[in-house]
């Protein structure tokens, strides 16, 4: 079985129910939840169904063959590994679970009386073939396959954020960015002119707060022959050199008040004088202007003019902290991995799971500039096939730890004991089934742990 994947159309879930009808209330179910679903019923039929389209999750209900189980998945893992399958039998075993889950199964559980039960699991399952196709997106995005940088995150935030973005970018309106150091600013400014009417022409940034008022006049306006001493030649500022494209004034918040008043003039006149001249040159520049501070609390204070924020404030664009959006750093870490693994020629696989526990706990003041740098320094200093905590500075050694799977959710966090079933299993796991060293590891009694398996239905 080859599909031809260049052609293949990808769909939600395919329900294979080979075992009685057991499944046969799950298609409407989840129809019912918005997803495409494909339903089938004989081995023929599956395969069938799998040569000719991609699915993002498999949910399988099959008689009791381990083989059978075995094929299905080594077929559908070596095909499309993204594809997250379900595996749903009337007796779950421990061993059977382990086993699957070894062979990169997402779950194993046993057959509820109810079908419905299994959605949470198929969303989590979804959501987690997404985030393996934008992975693989991102790959294509670092061999230069796709020509416009990708502004990463799936969180319900920046998915947000992404739509104001496409629907303010053709408006040609002022647009003030608001958000934290690091948080992607000045990406999202390339990202409204890119997608803007304007995007054949330039994109500059200008760093409002580097520079006094007289200096920021000139880089902003220009200046003509002898207007001050040194000033030799006659010099065109930003907003001609961006005639008719997209000029950012990054940390607008810091802009010297003298320098307000001359703005405002601009963007109401549509016309720059430069340093020491008379003439008024037209411009037509599209402004951006981005700022880390709460600019309504600055027009407050006095410290910025009430009339450029309502200039400026045509549409404003929210950036959320890193902390904020902790679900999206799993996949900027896979995308930061790879792009300095790539770069530095290292052949790094990933990170292991407490790098990511102790990332996903870190505040990130710095945001995602932070969390880049942070990422190239353990690549850099990682001598094996997988980043560990020790290739992160000394602060993250003894940090608290967020287990990768608590935050599994776009909304939040997962029920306690949807966290202690995976964690249980992940130790099984990873001890090959041996039930006493994993309660040892886990801190309880052999008893303690049966009753816990019991209960997840996952009994030995
Ligand atoms: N959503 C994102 N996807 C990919 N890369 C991102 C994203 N957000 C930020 N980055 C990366 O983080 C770094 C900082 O981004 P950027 O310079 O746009 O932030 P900023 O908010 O303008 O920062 P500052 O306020 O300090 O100027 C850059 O290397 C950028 O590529």
């Amino acid at each position: 079985m080859q599909p031809n994947k260049d052609n293949a159309a990808r769909s939600d879930v395919l329900v294979v129910d080979k075992d009685k009808d057991s499944l046969a209330g799950l298609p409407a179910v989840l129809r019912e939840a918005g997803l495409q679903v494909t339903h089938v019923k004989s081995h023929d039929e599956t395969r069938a169904t799998l040569s000719q389209m991609d699915f993002s999750v498999v949910v399988a209900a099959l008689e009791e063959h381990h083989a059978q189980k075995q094929t299905l998945l080594k077929v559908i893992k070596s095909n499309t590994p993204e594809t997250e399958v379900v595996l749903v039998s009337r007796s779950a075993t421990v061993d059977a679970a382990v086993r699957a889950m070894q062979m990169g199964a997402f779950h194993y559980l046993p057959l509820p009386e109810n079908p419905a039960d299994l959605v949470i699991v198929i969303q989590k399952a979804l959501e987690k073939s997404l985030l393996q196709q934008e992975l693989l997106e991102l790959r294509h995005v670092l061999r230069g396959q796709q020509a416009m940088p990708m502004l990463i995150g799936k969180s319900t935030k920046m998915q947000a954020l992404k739509r104001e973005i496409a629907r303010v970018a053709p408006l040609d309106c002022t647009v003030l960015i608001q958000g934290e150091t690091g948080t992607g600013k000045e990406m999202v400014a390339k990202m409204l002119h890119r997608l803007s009417l304007r995007s054949g022409k330039r994109f500059l940034a200008v760093n409002a707060g580097a520079f006094n008022a007289e200096l920021l006049a000139n880089e902003l306006f220009g200046h003509e022959q002898g207007a001050y001493t040194g000033a030799q030649r006659t010099k065109a500022g930003v907003f001609e050199a961006t005639h008719q494209g997209t000029l950012l004034l990054d940390e607008i918040g810091e802009m010297p008040l003298g320098m307000q008043v001359q703005l405002l003039r601009v963007l109401q006149e549509r016309t720059v004088v430069r340093v020491g001249g008379t003439e008024e040159i037209p411009v037509d520049v599209r402004l951006l202007a981005a700022t880390h501070r709460d600019i309504e609390r600055e027009v407050e204070r006095g410290r910025f003019r009430q009339d450029l924020f309502y200039r400026l404030n045509v549409f404003t664009l929210h950036l959320p902290a890193l902390r904020e959006r902790v679900d999206d750093i799993p996949l900027f870490c896979h995308y930061f991995l790879e792009k300095f693994a790539t770069s530095f020629k290292k052949d790094i696989t990933g990170m292991e799971d407490e790098v990511l526990g102790a990332l996903m706990a870190h505040p990130f003041p710095g945001n995602v500039r932070e969390l880049e740098n942070l990422i190239e320094r353990a690549v850099v200093l990682c001598d094996g096939p997988t980043i560990q905590l020790r290739h992160l500075p000394q602060e993250f050694h003894n940090a608290p730890v967020m287990s990768p799977h608590a935050a599994q959710t776009d909304e939040g966090l997962l029920p306690l004991a949807e966290v202690e079933r995976r964690h249980i299993l992940a130790v099984l796991t990873s001890v090959q089934d041996n039930k006493g060293q994993a309660a040892r590891i886990l801190g309880i009694d052999r008893a303690t742990l049966w009753r816990k398996l019991q209960r997840y239905g996952l009994e030995a």
